[in-house]
């Protein structure tokens, strides 16, 4: 009796570009990446994915920057680069704003068409366009198959680092309250695929926690038949200060806790005790929390 890993464990050389065209067939692919003072980056980014994944072959639709609160110039880069680019908080404004990744997610559904979207975050230093056929090959070639992760060796200081918080929040909480997400190889990464059936149902914390919430909520309403993985290769990233990864770690508990019935006020207070000079200083940061309802009970 095979395994869910052995099952749902794919590599992104099981698919070429010409063999999932003839699949896509007239379904829409919506390329999302949510953007937050990314300018660096982005640009780079669009660039390479337009021209493979637009250009030279029709795999891609629509490739949407969501600029989720940028003081920078994201927005102008993106859309330099060719990406429609919208400002998260002017979505749907009548539905308020909030900061966060998962809130840029969860707006990008009332401004793509897409049946199956695909998610890439814009801070990668390290990677490749084959991200987005890896992500769709089981979309579009198992119909069980409602969500898809992408995985990937992490370059770092020791030659290969898990994510700190991958290795010392995520896989700890799966272990203690969800073991049957055990063999994903990266859960919280930023690039995956969704149908848009499935991501509309679901509720999406605003901030960091969207891709825990995503797999539980997942496997608690269609099972882990619903998900598979894709390894892609390699992939780096810019890494975020401790201090910061800390409110990702909140965020991530937090969301954990409210699955297990712990409610929750929409902004924790999480008490650092940060370096200051010779000295240590108190600060109190502010972590928002609050999820968006399924995108289908919203008129
Ligand atoms: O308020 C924000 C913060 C981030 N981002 C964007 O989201 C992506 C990922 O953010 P990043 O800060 O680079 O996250 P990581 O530290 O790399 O965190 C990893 O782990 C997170 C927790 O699961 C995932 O959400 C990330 O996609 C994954 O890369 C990037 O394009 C950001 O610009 C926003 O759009 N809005
Ligand atoms: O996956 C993670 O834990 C976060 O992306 C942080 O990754 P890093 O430790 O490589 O910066």
């Amino acid at each position: 009796m095979s395994t869910w890993f052995e099952r749902n464990t794919h590599h992104v050389s099981e698919w070429s570009v010409d063999g999932l065209l003839a699949l896509k067939g007239s379904q829409r692919v919506s390329l999302v990446v949510p953007a937050k003072n990314e300018a660096p980056t982005v640009g780079g980014l669009v660039t390479r994915l337009r021209a493979t994944l637009m250009e030279t072959a029709s795999l891609v639709d629509e490739l949407v920057v969501i600029d989720s609160d940028s003081t920078d110039a994201t927005a102008q880069v993106a859309a330099a680069a060719g990406a429609a680019v919208h400002a998260s908080a002017a979505i749907r404004p009548e539905l308020g704003t909030y900061p966060g990744k998962g809130e840029a997610m969860w707006k990008s559904l009332f401004v793509t068409t897409g049946d199956l979207i695909v998610f890439m975050d814009a801070d990668l230093v390290e990677w490749d366009t084959h991200f987005v056929p890896g992500l769709l090959g089981p979309l579009l070639s198992r119909p069980e198959v409602s969500l898809v992760k992408g995985f990937y060796q992490r370059p770092g200081e020791h030659g290969l680092d898990g994510g700190r918080v991958t290795e010392l929040v995520a896989r700890p909480l799966i272990a203690l309250l969800h073991a049957e997400l055990g063999g994903l190889v990266q859960p919280l990464a930023g690039e995956w695929a969704v149908r848009r059936s499935l991501f509309e149902s679901l509720c999406v914390p605003t901030g960091y926690a969207v891709e825990l919430a995503a797999l539980v909520d997942t496997v608690a309403a269609h099972g882990m038949e619903a998900i598979a993985q894709v390894d892609l290769g390699r992939r780096g990233h810019r890494h975020q200060d401790l201090f910061d990864l800390g409110a990702m770690a909140t965020q991530i508990m937090a969301a954990a806790a409210r699955r297990c019935g712990r409610p929750q006020s929409d902004v924790l207070i999480l008490e650092q005790h940060l370096p200051s000079g010779d000295g240590i200083r108190r600060a109190a940061r502010p972590v928002t929390v609050v999820e968006r309802p399924p995108a289908q009970e919203v008129a």
